[in-house]
């Protein structure tokens, strides 16, 4: 699918100039008008940052976020933020992933930041995922699937969650392991090791049917391109497709 990587370095910096790279890759078709879904994590970090540099030097977009970091950070770089509303839709979305495969298929949600992802990205005309080749997988499944959960039905979730072969784990904060980390909206997140997802389509069913999931991690055909750094270059992928290189694309892949 994708070349080999080449370039000697540690893997954090690599990572991050990987990371890097993909952020400043997809600035490249966002167009004058725009109204653009803002991701989390910190890739899209990454690519905040460098719109923020844009707009600074006078491209006219509007913004919502994903997130309260993600907005705070939009803020700061000075990116114009438009409140949900009814109808609101996004010309394109810009986030990262914490894995996906040759489908596009995402797990998405190790920031904490799945249910505000995905109602953005569900209301966006073109979802476009930044990545660093580390992301990649043949498989989904190596990461543990997020899920958001409703304090109060945390218990029976958890039965739920082990009933279907999952193995799940209370998600807690970074800097207290005696305390639940909690979402934006002040909900508890399960991450779920379930070994290798063979069917992400039933998976995906199966998760919505238990009460107190809120919402999963698993973001299934919405993803319409990629943006994976490797070996210093920034490669496009499509669902199904061949990598190619992103400067073959002078318009949205
Ligand atoms: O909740 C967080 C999001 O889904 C992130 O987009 C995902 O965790 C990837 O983050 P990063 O770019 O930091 O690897």
């Amino acid at each position: 699918m994708l070349p080999p990587a080449n370039l000697p370095n540690s893997a954090a910096t690599l990572q991050d100039q990987e990371k890097a790279q993909a952020g400043a890759a997809a600035l490249r078709w966002v167009r004058d008008g725009m109204l653009l879904g803002l991701g989390t994590g910190s890739t899209s970090a990454q690519f905040i940052r460098q719109l923020g540099v844009a707009v600074q030097a006078g491209l006219k977009v509007q913004g919502t976020a994903t997130s309260l970091a993600s907005e705070a950070l939009a803020r700061e770089v000075g990116i114009p933020l438009v409140a949900p509303r009814r109808g609101l839709r996004f010309d394109l979305a810009v986030d990262g992933a914490d894995e996906l495969d040759g489908q596009l298929r995402l797990i998405k949600g190790g920031g904490g930041a799945l249910l505000r992802e995905k109602l953005l990205e569900t209301a966006s005309d073109y979802l476009l995922v930044v990545v660093d080749s580390s992301k990649v997988v043949p498989t989904l499944g190596r990461f543990p699937l997020p899920l958001e959960v409703v304090p109060f039905a945390l218990p029976w979730v958890l039965d739920a969650v082990e009933a279907l072969g999952g193995a799940p784990v209370v998600r807690m904060a970074k800097n207290d392991a005696t305390t639940y980390y909690y979402s934006d909206q002040k909900n508890l997140l399960v991450d779920c090791h379930f070994g290798q997802i063979a069917d992400a389509e039933r998976l995906a069913t199966q998760l919505k049917t238990i009460p107190g999931i809120v919402e999963h991690g698993l973001f299934l055909g919405l993803a319409k391109a990629a943006v994976v750094v490797r070996g210093g270059e920034a490669f496009v992928l499509r669902p199904g497709q061949e990598a190619r290189p992103a400067s073959d694309f002078a318009e949205l892949p």
